[in-house]
């Protein structure tokens, strides 16, 4: 028999613990804020087998809920606004048409497209409102961290499938407390999918994925490929579609991981970016999220925190 002791840095009180997940990880309550953390697993050989403290403690607080909702919009009163609503935004339009009359289409390289401000003002206002909802839920934003126990540098939420950061793997629910990843909003897939069309020169995704990260301002994120999807949809080159709303960001895109000789680009609130064939392994990443570059709209309408929230939708 084998015996396992869960160990916690000091800083992380056990009481503070929800349940443990797939990967040795437990949610921890630090300064008031839900964290996804590491937990050391000491196994040695004794002949009696024995859950210390900590796991008892985490068995304990099962049934409770096990996100500190995180709300991307504090000041917002869902019910004095009037609703805009995407679908209507959408049903004007036809397929392939984009969504606003001033997008304009640069082409980066090969098989790189970004649709400058495509997304309309009303669609992004109410894109922020459905993430703000959904990320307050189970399978809402969380802090992710690492294999090697560092934190990323943002807030994160998987729709349709949860990506884990450690695993480097999709599952359906969360790595650490099995919430359900909650469904993709059908208004969401139509942007993405009208974006898709407007830039003709990738196949069409069905996307089943789309992971929405939120930035504050002294917030970013290291160079890197996203490579865990299927090696069928890799192989095939299947773009993926990255939403832009709230403060420019300074993204980063090349060929190694060495950020100095990486292309800097901005990306506004509105823009979409588009990575397939031989660009969908390039490396890129956020190096700067410009403080109070929003636009007033966006804060006015909905009180958007100071920051930036960026949408990827893939296809498994
Ligand atoms: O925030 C961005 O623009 C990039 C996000 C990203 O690279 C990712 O989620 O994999
Ligand atoms: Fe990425």
């Amino acid at each position: 028999m084998w015996m396992v002791w869960w160990t916690l840095p000091e800083s992380h009180k056990p009481n503070n613990c929800s349940p443990i997940g797939r990967h040795n990880i437990a949610r921890v309550l630090i300064r008031d804020q839900w964290t996804s953390e590491s937990l050391t697993c000491d196994v040695s050989s004794t002949g009696a087998r024995s859950y210390p403290l900590v796991e008892r403690k985490v068995a304990a607080e099962m049934s409770q809920p096990s996100t500190q909702p995180f709300d991307l919009c504090p000041n917002y009163q869902e019910s004095t606004k009037a609703k805009t609503t995407i679908p209507r935004d959408h049903k004007k339009r036809k397929a392939g048409e984009s969504s606003t009359k001033a997008a304009s289409v640069q082409h980066l390289r090969p098989r790189m497209v970004l649709l400058k401000g495509f997304v309309k003002p009303g669609d992004q206002i109410e894109m922020v409102r459905m993430c703000r909802q959904l990320g307050k839920g189970p399978g809402g934003f969380y802090r992710p961290s690492l294999k090697n126990g560092a934190k990323l540098n943002l807030w994160m939420m998987s729709l349709g499938k949860s990506w884990d950061p450690i695993a480097h793997s999709y599952g359906p629910t969360h790595p650490f407390d099995e919430a359900q990843a909650p469904t993709i909003p059908d208004a969401f897939k139509m942007i993405a999918q009208t974006a898709n069309s407007t830039a003709s020169e990738y196949p069409q995704i069905n996307p089943d994925i789309c992971i929405v990260n939120y930035y504050t301002n002294s917030e970013k994120l290291g160079l890197h490929q996203d490579k865990d999807e299927s090696e069928s949809s890799l192989t095939k080159g299947l773009p993926f579609i990255s939403i832009s709303i709230g403060d420019t960001t300074e993204f980063l895109f090349g060929n190694t991981r060495d950020k100095d000789q990486a292309t800097k680009i901005n990306l506004e609130s509105g823009d979409i970016l588009i990575l397939g064939g031989e660009s969908r392994l390039l490396f890129h990443g956020v190096s700067h999220v410009k403080t109070n570059t929003a636009p007033s709209w966006l804060k006015e309408e909905i009180g958007i925190r100071p920051g930036r929230i960026n949408l990827t939708f893939r296809q498994y």
